[in-house]
């Protein structure tokens, strides 16, 4: 067998082991929710989060997140020579190697929220660290290439290429839940990762080009222009090889009719084709994963587009300040809890939404119940269409 059909069969075979999540487990889990000694629905999102974590876990009792991991996908990306960024891209190994001395802004957010960081390289354009188990102190070597086309005039990544990166993000998902992890984040470091992040975010929401570009990790008004000239001629490429892209719906994705993985391969990168690929592999190997920003969302996204069932395991945290941001997350239609302004990266803002997950696990498992507390049980008007 080839390499190229060996990855295939790989991919198929993973995407097949994805089902819906567990549906009594969830309504066990409403139920928990409901009998405990509060208002009703009063923990908002976060109750709705612990029920799907039920789901994926398929048991409503035992509800532990204490162990949390991020995985920190580091990639550079060939649009960074049309001047799409503020920094060059040796910026995205110097912030790859702090990762492993805790010496960036998600590193110690992480030590706030007990949790740990895994820093990988999937295809910075530098020697591979050769370095092949997770291991926070070291960048773990899933390198498929040093960097991604400059998708304004080539594509990112072949189909291969992209299957390869795809696979490693499953795979570690599997890794990660392996050596006792209970709950994922998703991270990126990659500079000039929000021009291929725009560009699939124009495609897949149909926003205009222009519209779906900001200014990333910072840009000049004269930066600006150049990235929305780049964003511009990623996408024209793409529909000029690819027209029936042009108006693709979600539905078009989820029949096979549209395939994200060519979207991705055309205009993403090895950092963002890893994270969709951790999302995948979360909800293959039964392990919720939460998404942060704009970078996350749109990997998040394609994961869904690829299997619709994917969703059922994955939690949004915050909404990112770039353009699409909120259009990328209404067309995920998965509520976000934190309007921070954030637009950090690095997985900031789903390492910041874990301790507020424990907390609702917390309440979900401890508190008393109304007969506890020999307290009528209040009644769900909501459910009963008497409440918005
Ligand atoms: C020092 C530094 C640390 C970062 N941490 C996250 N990002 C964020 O900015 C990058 C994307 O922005 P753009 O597309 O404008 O290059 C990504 O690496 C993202 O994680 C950083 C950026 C820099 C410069
Ligand atoms: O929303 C994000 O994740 C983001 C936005 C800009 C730069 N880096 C990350």
């Amino acid at each position: 067998m080839t390499e190229k059909t060996s990855v295939e069969k790989t991919w198929k075979a993973y995407l097949n082991k994805i089902e819906p999540a567990d549906r009594t487990a969830m309504e066990l889990a409403k139920k928990r929710w409901n009998s405990v000694a509060k208002p009703i629905g009063s923990l908002g999102i976060l109750e709705e989060d612990i029920i799907k974590i039920a789901g994926i876990r398929g048991n409503a009792s035992g509800m532990k997140l204490d162990r949390s991991a991020l995985a920190v996908m580091c990639a550079d990306h060939g649009v960074v020579a049309e001047g799409v960024s503020q920094t060059g891209k040796d910026v995205t190994r110097i912030v790859a190697e702090n990762f492993t001395k805790g010496e960036t802004s998600t590193s110690k957010m992480c030590r706030i929220s007990g949790t740990d960081l895994y820093p990988v390289d999937m295809g910075m354009d530098c020697e591979p660290t050769g370095q092949k188990e997770p291991d926070m102190h070291w960048i773990l070597d899933r390198k498929v290439a040093r960097g991604s086309g400059n998708i304004a005039r080539e594509p990112a990544m072949s189909r291969t290429g992209c299957l390869q990166a795809l696979l490693s993000g499953i795979d570690l998902a599997f890794r990660l839940k392996e050596m006792g992890y209970e709950i994922l984040a998703a991270g990126e470091m990659g500079i000039g990762n929000t021009t291929p992040a725009a560009a699939m975010s124009a495609v897949l929401t149909g926003l205009p080009p222009e519209e779906a570009t900001g200014r990333g990790a910072g840009l000049s008004d004269a930066g600006f222009e150049k990235k929305k000239k780049a964003v511009e001629m990623a996408v024209s490429r793409f529909y000029e090889k690819y027209p029936e892209y042009r108006n693709g719906t979600k539905e078009q994705y989820e029949s096979g009719e549209l395939s994200a993985v060519t979207v991705l391969a055309e205009l993403g990168g090895f950092d963002l084709a890893g994270m969709t690929g951790l999302f995948l592999g979360g909800a293959a190997a039964k392990i919720p994963v939460l998404m942060d920003g704009f970078l996350s969302t749109v990997s998040g996204l394609l994961a869904v587009l690829i299997r619709k069932e994917a969703k059922d395991y994955m939690l949004a945290s915050h909404i990112s300040t770039e353009p699409a941001g909120a259009a990328v997350l209404q067309m995920l239609d998965l509520p976000a809890p934190l309007h921070m302004g954030m637009h950090l990266g690095e997985g900031s803002g789903a390492v910041a939404m874990i301790p507020l997950l424990r907390m609702g696990a917390k309440v979900y498992e401890e508190m008393s119940t109304f007969s506890d507390i020999s307290v009528e049980q209040y009644v769900d008007y909501q459910e009963k269409g008497e409440r918005p």
